[in-house]
């Protein structure tokens, strides 16, 4: 079986527990990503999200385990994976614009400045930074539009895997509907694939692919990938009538509510803990009864990977 464009094998991430013991966050997780797919991983805060995005980066090391990007293992950063922060990191002392043009720069080295410039302010752009905005420090710009210098820095880079850690936390309503929207508009002309945590489930129906549901931790788990069986091109507006939608999304909540729970602290042993597929499809079948009741599992149809 020919390995997923990126494949998290075994990985388990142990800390001292602060009391002389260890406090195991997660065990044996292992799962993959296809090239090209926007998967997003809901969690209790917590469950080990973060850890996992910074083992993925290559910011973290993992206690054991690994993960295989393109067939090459990730161990220190590298410019093929691009991170988006809740905290935005952005380098205090250049610009908006320089803070792009910096990672452009290091990405093509072989392209003058001005080519570098015009890139990364398309870039700004797209996140709706332009003008004076793009000449000031990151402590001269609001929370939000810090957050979309980075999601630009991230972007203008073409990584081949984009990580996003709720890059959208501090964006006020109407921005985070807009910057949704072009992510998917630049996701869906690439071929990026990006992971990104959330804790907005709306958010994730509406841009996913696949959702990844963790267990609460200690000893936490990827329990279920969620397949997301609406097409695209989706609109928030649109959505919400589909067939799956609340389907979908009662069972997210349900989980999140009490299974998360229900499954916590489970440890898999020393074999993998894959995922269970869950696809959840109203349209396939009319003669389903019309019944969101999550707990309802005979509507579900779960294939395990
Ligand atoms: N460097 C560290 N040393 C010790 N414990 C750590 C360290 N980093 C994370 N932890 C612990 O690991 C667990 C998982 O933390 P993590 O930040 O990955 O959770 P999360 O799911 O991203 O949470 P949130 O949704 O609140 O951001 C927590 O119990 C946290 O206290």
């Amino acid at each position: 079986m020919t390995k997923p464009f990126l494949s998290i094998e075994l990985l388990t991430q142990q800390f001292p527990d602060g009391a002389g013991g260890t406090l195991t966050v997660f065990e044996n997780s292992s799962f993959g990503v296809e090239e090209g797919e926007f998967v997003c991983i809901l969690g209790h805060s917590g469950c080990g999200k973060s850890t996992i995005m910074n083992v993925l980066a290559g910011l973290a090391e993992p206690t054991s385990g690994t993960v295989i990007m393109d067939g090459q293992e990730v161990s220190g950063p590298s410019l093929d994976r691009g991170v988006v922060f809740q905290n935005y990191s952005l380098l205090p002392w250049l610009s908006a614009l320089k803070n792009v043009m910096f990672g452009v720069a290091a990405r093509h080295p072989d392209w003058s400045k001005p080519d570098v410039q015009a890139h990364s302010e398309k870039y700004l752009a797209m996140v709706g930074l332009d003008g004076d905005a793009t000449h000031r420090k990151p402590s001269q710009l609001s929370g939000g539009m810090r957050q979309r210098v980075s999601i630009a820095r991230a972007f203008a880079n073409h990584p081949k895997l984009l990580l996003l850690d709720e890059p959208f936390g501090a964006l006020d309503a109407l921005t985070r509907g807009t910057i949704q929207d072009e992510l998917l508009k630049i996701w869906s002309g690439t071929n990026q694939t990006v992971f990104m945590i959330t804790h907005d489930i709306d958010e994730a129906i509406l841009l996913a692919d696949r959702i990844l549901l963790m267990t609460n931790g200690p000893f936490a788990r990827v329990a279920e990938a969620v397949e997301i069986t609406i097409p695209r091109p989706r609109r928030r507006e649109e959505i919400i009538e589909h067939p799956n939608y609340y389907a979908i999304r009662n069972h997210l909540v349900h989980f999140l509510g009490s299974r998360s729970k229900e499954l916590a602290g489970q440890s898999g042993g020393s074999g993998a803990n894959t995922p269970e597929t869950i696809r959840i499809d109203r349209t396939e079948n009319s003669t389903l009864e019309s019944d969101d009741d999550p707990t309802h599992h005979a509507h579900l149809r779960a294939v395990n990977d």
